[in-house]
């Protein structure tokens, strides 16, 4: 089975097209202001507007308020949700939309996140803390038992240089990286994508 990827944190739409071209199977806009990483929405349509056909667009949440996501869905195309903080699968759920959960593999139960969340396409597991915010390049231990009841999505600190090692421990559905394919803060690199699809693709 072929490992999708989802390169997150886009804010140039150049690096949505170039993380298409070099083999992303869908790109993540970050709507959380506190992040480097954040997209207002006249930024994320720019990008989804040159977004190749057959690339997803995953739009990615912590802890919005409903008005938030729904200001976003109605002048962006988004094909998916990414809820990362800790939302209820009521509040996922709301938007009649298809949606993927993070677990905060730092002190995070992914069991209870996914018993919590039936409706969740995939279980996004990232390194964080439970309550900090995702995107910091921290990995978690891929060792752990995972729970067998949803796609699994690996995140946390992969790079090109760890992710054939991610891919081969877990078998997952798919890999999401953000900062290990970065030159700074939000700004993608051809070089370390292109080395980053092929690793997966290794692994
Ligand atoms: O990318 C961000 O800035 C971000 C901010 C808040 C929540 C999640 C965020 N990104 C997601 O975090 C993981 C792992 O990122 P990294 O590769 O360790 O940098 C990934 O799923 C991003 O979608």
């Amino acid at each position: 089975m072929r490992t999708r990827i989802k390169i997150c944190g886009i804010t140039r739409p150049e690096d949505g097209v170039m993380a298409a071209e070099l083999g992303a199977d869908a790109i993540g806009l970050v709507f959380y202001p506190p992040s480097q990483r954040h997209v207002d929405i006249a930024r994320a349509a720019e990008i989804a507007a040159v977004v190749p056909p057959l690339v997803s667009v995953v739009g990615l949440f912590l802890d919005a308020n409903t008005e938030q996501v729904e200001d976003v869905l109605s002048a962006v195309p988004i094909d998916l949700l990414q809820f990362h903080g800790g939302e209820s699968a009521e509040f996922c759920a709301q938007f009649g939309r298809r949606y993927i959960k993070s677990v905060g593999m730092a002190g995070g139960d992914p069991a209870e996140v996914a018993a919590a969340h039936p409706h969740a396409l995939a279980l996004l597991l990232d390194g964080h803390a439970p309550g900090a915010a995702g995107g910091s390049g921290d990995v978690f231990d891929w060792g752990r038992k995972l729970p067998t009841s949803h796609r699994i999505i690996v995140a946390g600190g992969l790079r090109p240089d760890n992710v054939a090692q991610a891919v081969k421990m877990i078998k997952p559905w798919g890999v999401d990286c953000s900062s290990g394919v970065e030159s700074s803060p939000g700004i993608k690199d051809s070089s370390k994508m292109a080395a980053f699809t092929q690793e997966v693709h290794r692994g």
